[in-house]
């Protein structure tokens, strides 16, 4: 989830703008959900699990496979850290929605998941300005059993403190959002989906398969620090991996001169195409404005 800061959870902040705890962490508080919330998570946990298997990567179906996620309970983020600490030394931490973009990226860098503790309305099951329990905990919770996954968002967070430091936040969330929440992968000869923002999203986990009207190019990572990104609405491109394992050597490249090269560069629309990017499906003109996905 990259949305701006605009739509931080009041309370969170406190009546005096200061979260209760600098690290914007509260308890889950996981026994006061109403079945009405429970009933949401299950309507949703039930239409993404119809979905996935085919569409989504081997590495998302193991982990969810390995984790204490039910279809008719959201979880309890004690009994997931308990599993992935043995697994991949991470744990998840409950948040009230956005906190801001330090607070975040400390998190990662420590190996800790804020994840939102509240789920969404009934009536907002498909689209959501925030991340939600559902986004967070389904859509990116069971890749973060994955070691290649695990070192890659720990090493995107002390990017980000980095980042931060060298003013070059657009262009590392960018890298992030174009992965960690829209990124696909090649999987025996297909296209299988990584990104947690299509994978808690019902309509744009078949949208970005099927659909001719994206452009699906290989991951070219100075290609992808340039490409803005829409928060509301399916994307216009995806950036596609020949595998998971591309994903470390990525967090070891040193970005800070990219991020000088790129700054000079124009920024690049959503759905630009260039010469010679490594097309795989080159989207048709028009725009399928569908009802806008949950943005991640
Ligand atoms: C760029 C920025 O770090 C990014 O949007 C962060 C901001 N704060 C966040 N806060 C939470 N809880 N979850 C998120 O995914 C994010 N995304
Ligand atoms: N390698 C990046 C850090 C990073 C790691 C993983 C993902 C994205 C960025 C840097 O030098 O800042
Ligand atoms: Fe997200």
């Amino acid at each position: 989830m990259n949305a701006p800061q605009t739509a931080l959870h009041g309370w969170a902040a406190g009546e005096a703008g200061r979260p209760a705890n600098p690290d914007w962490t509260i308890p889950q508080r996981w026994e006061s959900y109403t079945p009405k919330e429970h009933a949401t998570w299950a309507t949703l946990y039930r239409r993404q699990m119809a979905l996935l298997p085919g569409r989504a990567c081997e590495a998302f179906i193991d982990g969810m496979r390995r984790l204490p996620i039910e279809a008719d309970r959201i979880p309890n983020f004690e009994q997931l850290s308990e599993v992935l600490m043995r697994s991949t030394g991470w744990q998840v931490v409950a948040v009230p929605g956005l906190v801001p973009d330090e607070v975040f990226f400390d998190h990662l860098a420590h190996r800790r998941f804020p994840a939102g503790q509240f789920i969404r309305r009934a009536d907002q099951l498909d689209y959501l300005q925030e991340p939600d329990v559902f986004h967070d905990v389904f859509g990116h919770v069971p890749m973060l059993m994955h070691p290649v996954m695990a070192d890659f968002i720990q090493a995107y967070g002390v990017g980000g403190l980095r980042a931060q430091r060298l003013g070059a936040l657009e262009m590392l969330a960018r890298v992030y959002w174009y992965t960690v929440e829209f990124g696909l992968v090649r999987e025996q000869g297909a296209l299988r989906i990584f990104g947690a923002g299509i994978v808690s999203s019902a309509a744009e986990s078949v949208f970005c398969l099927a659909s001719s009207s994206p452009h699906r190019i290989g991951f070219d990572l100075p290609r992808v620090m340039r490409t803005r990104y829409r928060i509301d609405d399916f994307q216009q491109t995806y950036f596609v991996l020949d595998r998971l394992d591309d994903l470390l050597r990525l967090a070891e490249i040193d970005f800070a001169p990219l991020y000088q090269q790129v700054a000079a560069l124009p920024a690049l629309a959503p759905d630009a195409v260039l010469p010679d990017d490594a097309i795989i499906t080159r989207g048709d003109s028009h725009h399928h404005r569908a009802r806008p996905p949950q943005p991640a």
